[in-house]
């Protein structure tokens, strides 16, 4: 595991802990909204991505396989 990568540690503990840090990122940045804390958004949505991103990276789904099915449903 390379040394003090927080990316590594999280891999290293399986999808579900990863899918953990979704949810609780997912619930931040819904919070930040709801209650209209804007400066904070960008951050908090940054989080939500880069642990999403995770996430699919640790259950090897890549980013194009998201993209196609995004165009799959373009009406
Ligand atoms: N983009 C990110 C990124 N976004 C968020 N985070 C980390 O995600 C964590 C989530 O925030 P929390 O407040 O929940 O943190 P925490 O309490 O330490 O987390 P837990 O103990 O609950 O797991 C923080 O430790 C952030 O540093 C990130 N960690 C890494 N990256 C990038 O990933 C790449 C690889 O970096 P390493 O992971 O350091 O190798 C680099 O380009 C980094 O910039």
């Amino acid at each position: 595991m390379p040394e003090g990568s927080y990316t590594a540690k999280l891999l290293s503990e399986g999808p579900s802990r990863v899918g953990q840090k979704v949810i609780e990122e997912a619930g931040e940045a819904a919070l930040a909204a709801a209650t209209g804390e804007t400066d904070n958004l960008p951050a908090e949505i940054a989080d939500l991505l880069y642990h999403t991103l995770t996430l699919m990276a640790s259950v090897g789904v890549s980013p194009n396989a998201v993209w196609e099915e995004l165009r799959a449903r373009r009406g």
